[in-house]
């Protein structure tokens, strides 16, 4: 069954200027939400602790901060844009005791109510709004009058009308200009993650790998090896998203297309397939949330894998090679 989707034209924008909206964190999803909001006549306050190293950044942009407990306890709707591994504890200590019936408790992703690490009160609202982009994307398109189109889903709707503040909500950071998607947090929780682990950024991250070593180990430059397995990665990436992997097909050389049509499959095979299946499983039954939970607290293991990405020699031929190419070279910045 196809998805609802909803534009400017199906959410109404007074709704949510007519909240007290708290942002709990000003990372990547919080401050693009929080200065899109204000942006667009909502009454924000940014709730951080008195130490984070966020402030700062949120008080310069002019944005009202509070504690995370006293922006709960001000706010009628409260988005929680901390990592999702510090959700629970946040949501025991800080928003529950501040919590009123009636008051609406907002997340840019399901995962902490999907596996059940936090439980609202039944007489509190419970609603999504999960824009499809990183957080700095969602604030550059905003600014540039364009949007990230977003899910939004509604868990517990005791006042009602949830679903048209979730929207209004959606509408205030771009999200209706590009289309909002009506999800569950089930759905949009479980495809994320499996998306994230499997294609976007697990996936995908391994292929460019596995294919600069393949060239590397045969003896090839790897400037051409990076080239070839990461650089033009974007140029094809750009036709897919334009018009689909036929687009794509049809602007290639025939030979791009016929070997690509016939050596693809090897590469991501039946083996693959079954694999992606695998990892879609520990995803629905929880293995991955209890595995990843576990390891937040330590983050050995993490670390670890994060030091062996960074020390890989594609990222020292890349930043030489982008060293070259200033144009392609864009920061992660900030969009006031
Ligand atoms: N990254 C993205 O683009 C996307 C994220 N999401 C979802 O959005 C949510 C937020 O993710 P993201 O924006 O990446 O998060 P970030 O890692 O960027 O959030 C960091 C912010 O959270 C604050 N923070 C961390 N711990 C606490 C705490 N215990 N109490 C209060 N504030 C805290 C940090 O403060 P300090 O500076 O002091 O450390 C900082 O302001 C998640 O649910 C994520 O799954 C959804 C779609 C895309
Ligand atoms: C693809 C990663 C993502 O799910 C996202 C930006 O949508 C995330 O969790 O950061
Ligand atoms: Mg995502
Ligand atoms: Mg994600």
């Amino acid at each position: 069954m196809s998805a609802e989707v909803f534009y400017d034209d199906d959410a109404d924008l007074a709704l949510i200027q007519g909240k007290k909206v708290a942002v709990l964190g000003y990372g990547s999803q919080g401050h693009a939400h929080s200065l899109s909001l204000r942006d667009s006549g909502v009454d924000v306050a940014v709730g951080l602790q008195e130490g984070s190293k966020s402030r700062p950044k949120a008080e310069e942009a002019g944005l009202k901060v509070l504690t995370p407990a006293a922006a709960a306890e001000w706010a009628d709707v409260i988005m929680i844009l901390v990592p999702d591994t510090v959700q629970a504890k946040l949501y025991a200590d800080e928003i529950a005791p501040n919590l009123s019936a009636g008051n609406s408790l907002f997340f840019g992703h399901g995962f902490n109510i999907r596996y059940d690490l936090i439980q609202a009160p039944a007489d509190v609202n419970v609603a999504m709004v999960a824009p499809k982009g990183p957080g700095h994307m969602v604030r550059r398109q905003f600014v540039d009058g364009k949007g990230v189109p977003a899910l939004v889903a509604v868990e517990q709707d005791p006042s009602g009308d949830t679903q048209a503040v979730a929207l209004s909500y959606a509408k205030a950071i771009g999200g209706t200009r590009a289309g909002v998607l009506k999800t569950t947090f089930k759905e949009e929780t479980e495809t994320d993650l499996f998306g994230e682990q499997a294609v976007l950024c697990g996936g995908a991250a391994e292929l460019i790998k596995a294919g600069f070593e393949t060239l590397v180990e045969a003896g090839y430059a790897p400037e051409a090896a990076y080239f070839e397995c990461l650089h033009e990665l974007k140029l094809i990436v750009d036709m897919i998203y334009e018009g689909g992997i036929a687009n794509m097909w049809y602007s290639v050389s025939d030979t791009a297309e016929y070997g690509g049509l016939t050596r693809g499959p090897r590469v991501v095979n039946a083996d693959t397939k079954a694999e992606m299946k695998r990892i879609l499983t520990e995803i629905q039954d929880g293995t991955f949330a209890k595995e990843w939970v576990a390891e937040s607290e330590k983050r050995e293991n993490y670390k670890k894998l994060q030091q062996e990405q960074a020390d890989h020699q594609i990222e020292e031929t890349g930043k030489k090679m982008r060293d070259l190419m200033p144009w392609v070279q864009r920061e992660i910045t900030e969009t006031a």
